[in-house]
């Protein structure tokens, strides 16, 4: 517990607003048609201060883009105003950071272990869609042996047809200086690197152990520093390998101290298979934070024990704010027998939105491009949170229908009943 006290202050909360430029009127404003700020002057002057300061980092529309989705929200979840007095009165909850940045890897890791292979075509519309959410990295294929992977054997197509999409970012993984290559031919702008922290998972994954491996990320490190282009770096089965059993702590910081010290931009900490727990999190988290500052950290859980938001929560209570996810729980590691899915993007984003912690991403945007790929694939979503919403507005759907053929005269009459429906007819 100590540990995590001290490493508040790597994190990336916005600064403390003082008495003076603290303005509550203009929160009031901004929140007035949905909730009235509680300005009991009884409230301790700090809690009210740090309460304001989440308001105002808070906006609402991406709560509840629809009144479907935001009904659904409140039915079950307190206003903002008083989830957020709760929440900041929690000691359990005061690291959490404000804002949470997604990386989305559904295009990728979401694919990868699909058999039938998916069209390029539905590959670039699903980063489309993905976009258009808000979702501000996504990332789009692997510039991998297309014998060890044949789903993503047609990334240069993807990445080029991509090229003039604005407003995210689109890096890609490259297992060595063929892929790095290949990948900025392409006009890949960030790319990926992916040691294991366990030797066997490496040569399976790989073809070669931890360090053979990591000598090669030291190249890629090296070939982008001049090129300005920055490379994450993921380490596989950091509590667990289905190979070898147990990941000890200290191996996985070793892999991400050595990562840091090449000057990889950011370490994704990946449980591979989903073994993890917060009881085995935790003690990774902090022998990682011990060698590499949590602001360069990001976790990616994949959900086939149902521990992800678990594991997810646990990071954000020790103060990391990025977190990778994969719209509707796609996804799986080919070479990791047994692996579900990552956790879902949608469930993800519906926890966040109940914690008051900004995104950016919008959730029914993101829900209809869940569903264009779920079709595409033929499958239920693997999102609990998708599922359980889209029954929601489908049951407005079938309402709508019904008021329509109960008044059939025009729907111009019933402007405000009908509102409530846009979302649905959108779709
Ligand atoms: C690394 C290699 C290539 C070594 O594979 P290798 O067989 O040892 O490579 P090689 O150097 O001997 O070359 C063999 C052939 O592959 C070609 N080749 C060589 N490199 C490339 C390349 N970059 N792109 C395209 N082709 C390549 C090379 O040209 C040659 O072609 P051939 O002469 O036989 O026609 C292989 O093991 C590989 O591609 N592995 C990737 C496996 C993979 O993508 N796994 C899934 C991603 S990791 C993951 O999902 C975990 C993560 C990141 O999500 C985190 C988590 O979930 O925890």
């Amino acid at each position: 517990m100590h540990k995590i006290a001290q490493r508040v202050r790597f994190t990336n909360r916005a600064p403390i607003l003082t008495h003076s430029n603290l303005d509550q009127s203009h929160l009031v404003t901004k929140f007035s048609n949905h909730a009235t700020v509680d300005t009991n002057p009884t409230l301790s002057s700090y809690a009210s201060m740090d309460r304001a300061r989440t308001v105002e980092s808070l906006d609402f529309r991406e709560i509840a883009n629809t009144r479907e989705l935001r009904n659904a929200f409140d039915k079950y979840n307190t206003n903002p105003i008083t989830m957020i007095n709760a929440q900041r009165s929690s000691q359990l909850l005061k690291n959490i950071p404000d804002f949470v940045r997604i990386v989305e890897v559904g295009a990728r890791d979401g694919l990868q272990n699909e058999k039938v292979i998916v069209p390029t075509d539905v590959k670039i519309e699903l980063i489309k869609l993905l976009v258009s959410s808000g979702l501000s990295v996504v990332e789009a294929t692997s510039f991998v042996s297309p014998k060890w992977v044949p789903q993503l054997a047609d990334a240069k197509d993807v990445l080029k047809a991509i090229q003039d999409v604005e407003g995210a970012s689109f890096p890609v993984l490259t297992p060595n200086l063929k892929g790095f290559e290949a990948a900025v031919a392409a006009g890949a702008k960030e790319v990926a690197v992916f040691p294991a922290a366990s030797e066997s998972f490496s040569k399976a994954n790989l073809n070669c152990g931890i360090e053979d491996n990591l000598a090669r990320c030291r190249d890629i490190a090296s070939a982008s520093r001049s090129l300005k282009i920055p490379v994450r770096g993921y380490i596989s089965c950091v509590v667990g390998c289905p190979l070898e059993g147990r990941v000890a702590p200290a191996k996985v910081a070793y892999v991400a101290k050595s990562l840091y010290e090449m000057g990889i931009s950011e370490i994704s900490l990946g449980d591979t298979i989903g073994v993890g727990t917060p009881g085995n999190v935790i003690p990774m988290l902090e022998a990682v934070l011990d060698v590499v500052p949590i602001d360069k950290l990001a976790v990616h859980f994949h959900d086939t024990y149902g521990q992800a938001l678990s594991n997810i929560l646990i990071s954000l209570q020790m103060g990391i704010s990025t977190v990778d996810s994969s719209v509707s729980g796609l996804g799986g590691c080919p070479y990791a027998k047994g692996a579900t899915g990552n956790v879902a993007t949608e469930d993800v984003v519906y926890m966040l939105n109940g914690l008051g912690v900004k995104t950016n991403v919008d959730l029914g945007k993101l829900m209809l491009a869940g569903d264009f790929i779920c079709k595409h694939l033929g499958r239920a979503s693997g999102s609990n949170a998708a599922t359980a919403l889209s029954k929601v507005t489908n049951r407005h759907s079938a309402s709508k229908l019904k008021c329509r053929s109960v008044f059939p005269l025009s729907s111009a009459c019933f402007p405000s009943l009908l509102s409530c429906f846009d979302y649905v007819l959108n779709m």
